[in-house]
């Protein structure tokens, strides 16, 4: 059935959507990897270093199977890890018509989470009388803690438990972190109790979808095989993040046994990078397999830029450097290293501000992606400086960076979405972020609006208001947004809290709104004009203008998980701190004193740099492979001695000393 749904003349096509010019698969030299990658449609595993084009790849293969997918009822399986990765397949796709099609029955193009829930965990839990409400873990566990006895929580507190024990591992609610609390103890028992309840009423952890998937499986062996027919190809981006959870289930829908269906997976093992450092990735079906389709070019970066960082990935790869892409008619520029102190940690942002504005013209400017990134971006103790981003930028709120989880206030859904068209007028953003923000608050309400709708959340408000008065409060609300571009002062809030509260009561049917909502609807903060707020050029938004007064460019602050995946004209990668400082580790790497996860020990044995270096240097490893022409790392001054700065300027990095105004 896979026969000619990819031909040669398709990939001419394909790589011109893509933006590559026609020859972008072309063979290079005696080099067809490209190509066949292109071409080839059997189960194979794409892994492939940063900015070799494997979601550049996948999207082209999505676009021309697109138009050539003869089948009405089967679809194509896409699925990522994130909903970033997910946005950012989508986007793309939407270039082309073909493209629009996949995102519509009978395909699939949504995270796995989604799928799993989609197509097994909700499906099954209805069947079993539970109509699920909310899946978030952070919601789940609020819910949960709240309906422990007073005691109990006292309890928990006492043994250094927090939330997340509420979290059950087994579909009899049990197993989870819960200390020394064995099953025999009233607290245990209460634990469980809490589970129970707040899943009957309808509120699940991310993770436990998975636990309601297979045992839908488990009862009803046959849902592998129809699932296999509606979807013979499978897609599999970011695969080297899929936990061991996400990689089993994967494994057993649509792999183990026979009549296995098409799966092709995209990934770089030395970027497997996790939300927290408990999570782990998979055990099972790892990634890479067997079978392994080189793509040995970076079409993101230069040989020069390739050298810089190829010595941090944990694997060491060719890391041939055949970017960076002409789009800016600039030339990469030389990498830099920003060196500061705690006097001057706060002025880092504004002389990379300054040091891009040297570096770029003004179209340059004005078309690139400029950004600034930290391994660690919320702040815990303000010691230990450089901790966190919040250290040179007091501003910067991690919330709005978090892409995965949901804000926890109105004001914050409008900030992520400010942050996320960044100035670009995206009006589309904003309008679902208030919409989003308004059934968030109906939740809180105890308004119930299901879940799983495919709709955007625009749709479903407008279909939920109908002709109702509220409807009138609704437009009028979205006018304020989009008029002020989702930046809302106090005075204005206030006007448009009431068209809010019009529609939430709508909405849940509540009368009046309890504690909760009013928490949820708070008023925004007063920007501070002192230090510390605009005054640097840092906002609530987590843009960074410079110069602040005129401003001529954007700097988009995050954490290096936020920006996975991306290509970026400029990075500076932010030192921080987590047990170490992440760079000031990683110095041995930067001064080619060492390479890779592993060195040769007396012996000549292999001996590996351990765990937590292994996620330091790939945390490191994805933040420095996103630009294209600039690479900037900012660490303190006193991380080095001389000989070492000198050593770094022979290796061709350029020296910025901020502690010197
Ligand atoms: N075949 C190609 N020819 C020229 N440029 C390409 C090609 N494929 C991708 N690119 C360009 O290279 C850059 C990186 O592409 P892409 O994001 O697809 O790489 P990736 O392998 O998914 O990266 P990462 O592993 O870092 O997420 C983009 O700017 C893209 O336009």
């Amino acid at each position: 059935m896979f026969d000619d749904l990819i031909r040669e003349e398709d990939v001419a096509w394909a790589a011109a959507l893509m933006g590559l010019g026609p020859d972008g698969f072309a063979p290079v030299g005696d080099d067809v990897s490209r190509l066949q990658a292109m071409l080839r449609l059997d189960t194979v595993d794409f892994e492939a270093c940063p900015g070799s084009g494997k979601t550049t790849l996948l999207v082209a293969k999505l676009a021309v199977l697109a138009m050539r997918w003869p089948h009405r009822q089967q679809g194509i399986c896409v699925l990522s890890h994130t909903n970033a990765a997910r946005n950012e397949i989508s986007a793309k796709l939407s270039h082309s018509a073909a493209g629009i099609v996949l995102t519509r029955y009978p395909h699939f193009v949504g995270t796995i989470h989604a799928f799993v829930n989609e197509y097994l965990a909700l499906p099954w839990l209805r069947s079993k009388g539970t109509e699920v409400r909310c899946v978030d873990t952070q919601i789940a566990l609020a819910k949960r803690w709240s309906l422990l006895p007073q005691n109990r929580r006292w309890a928990l507190r006492q043994a250094n438990l927090s939330e997340t024990c509420l979290i059950y591992e087994n579909i009899d609610y049990g197993g989870g972190q819960t200390g020394n609390f064995g099953p025999h103890t009233p607290t245990y028992r209460a634990i469980v109790e809490a589970r129970r309840t707040s899943s009957e009423q309808g509120y699940f952890c991310f993770d436990e979808m998975f636990l309601w998937a297979n045992e839908l499986l488990d009862r009803h062996p046959e849902t592998v095989s129809t699932l296999r027919w509606r979807f013979p190809l499978v897609f599999v981006d970011e695969a080297q993040d899929n936990s061991e959870a996400q990689s089993a289930l994967l494994h057993r829908l649509f792999c183990h046994g026979d009549a296995p269906s098409r799966r092709q997976r995209f990934g770089d093992s030395n970027q497997a990078i996790y939300g927290s450092p408990s999570q782990r990735g998979a055990t099972s079906d790892l990634f890479p397999g067997a079978v392994i389709h080189p793509m040995p070019r970076s079409y993101r970066f230069g040989q020069d830029l390739a050298d810089h960082v190829k010595g941090l990935g944990v694997t060491p790869q060719a890391l041939l450097g055949a970017g960076p892409p002409d789009l800016l008619g600039v030339d990469p520029k030389a990498p830099a290293i920003f060196l500061f102190d705690d006097g001057s940690v706060q002025g880092v942002l504004a002389r990379y501000g300054q040091h891009l504005l040297e570096s770029f013209d003004a179209a340059a400017l004005e078309k690139g992606v400029f950004t600034a990134v930290a391994g660690v971006h919320e702040l815990g103790k303000d010691d230990r400086i450089p901790r966190a981003l919040g250290h040179y930028a007091p501003s910067y709120d991690p919330v709005c960076a978090r892409r995965e989880s949901a804000p926890s206030s109105f004001v914050q859904y409008l900030a992520r979405a400010r942050f996320e068209t960044a100035g670009s007028g995206n009006t589309d953003r904003l309008v679902n972020a208030t919409a989003a923000a308004l059934l968030a608050a109906s939740e809180l309400a105890g308004g119930t609006h299901g879940y799983g709708s495919r709709k955007s959340p625009h749709r479903r408000v407008a279909y939920m208001l109908g002709d109702s008065d509220a409807r009138a409060d609704y437009l009028a609300l979205q006018e304020i947004v989009l008029t002020h571009q989702g930046n809302l002062s106090p005075v204005i809030w206030m006007a448009a809290l009431a068209h809010v509260e019009g529609v939430v009561r709508h909405l849940s049917g509540a009368a009046a709104l309890g504690g909760d909502v009013i928490t949820f609807l708070a008023p925004p903060q007063p920007e501070a004009l002192a230090e510390g707020g605009l005054a640097n050029g840092a906002r609530s938004d987590n843009l960074f203008v410079y110069p602040p007064d005129a401003p001529q460019l954007r700097i988009r602050l995050g954490s290096i998980h936020s920006v996975k995946g991306e290509t970026h004209t400029a990075t500076l990668v932010l030192d921080s701190f987590y047990h170490n400082h992440h760079l000031s580790e990683l110095k041995p790497w930067l001064l080619g004193a060492k390479s890779g996860g592993f060195s040769t020990n007396r012996r000549g044995r292999q001996v590996s740099e351990g765990a937590r270096m292994h996620g330091r240097l790939k945390l490191h490893y994805v933040a420095m492979t996103r630009p294209t022409h600039l690479l900037c790392l900012a660490m303190r001054k006193d991380a080095f001695v001389e000989d070492e700065l000198n050593t770094l300027t022979n290796r061709g990095w350029t020296i910025i000393d901020c502690t010197i105004a």
